[in-house]
């Protein structure tokens, strides 16, 4: 099952409060995450990718020594997704 677009934008409230701002290009959000070092940038990566395959939904990143490019979308939808939401959110769990 696919999940739908997001019709309500409140529920993107949160997590433009916490840091994560719209693409300019698609429909995307974009946050950049810096670690202490690279040791715990590829931790928190680690982490992510295994939560990435709990929900079967994988972040577009890039990562230099600290710090973490990560974009969110729904390749499937075209768009952002609740999956879009519940990763982000962990995210920032993990990274806190
Ligand atoms: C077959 C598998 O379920 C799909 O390829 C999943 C995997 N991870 C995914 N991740 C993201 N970000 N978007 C998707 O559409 C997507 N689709």
């Amino acid at each position: 099952m696919r999940p739908e677009r997001l019709t309500d934008r409140t529920a993107l409230e949160p997590l433009l409060k916490a840091g994560w701002t719209l693409a300019q290009d698609r429909e995307a959000i974009e946050k950049t995450f810096r670690f202490a070092d690279f040791r715990a940038a590829f931790g928190w990566m680690t982490s992510v990718a295994l939560m990435a395959e709990k929900l079967d939904h994988h972040p577009e990143w890039r990562n230099v020594y600290r710090t973490v490019e990560v974009t969110l979308v729904t390749h499937s939808a075209n768009g952002l997704t609740e999956l879009d939401i519940r990763l982000a959110t962990e995210m920032d769990k993990l990274a806190e």
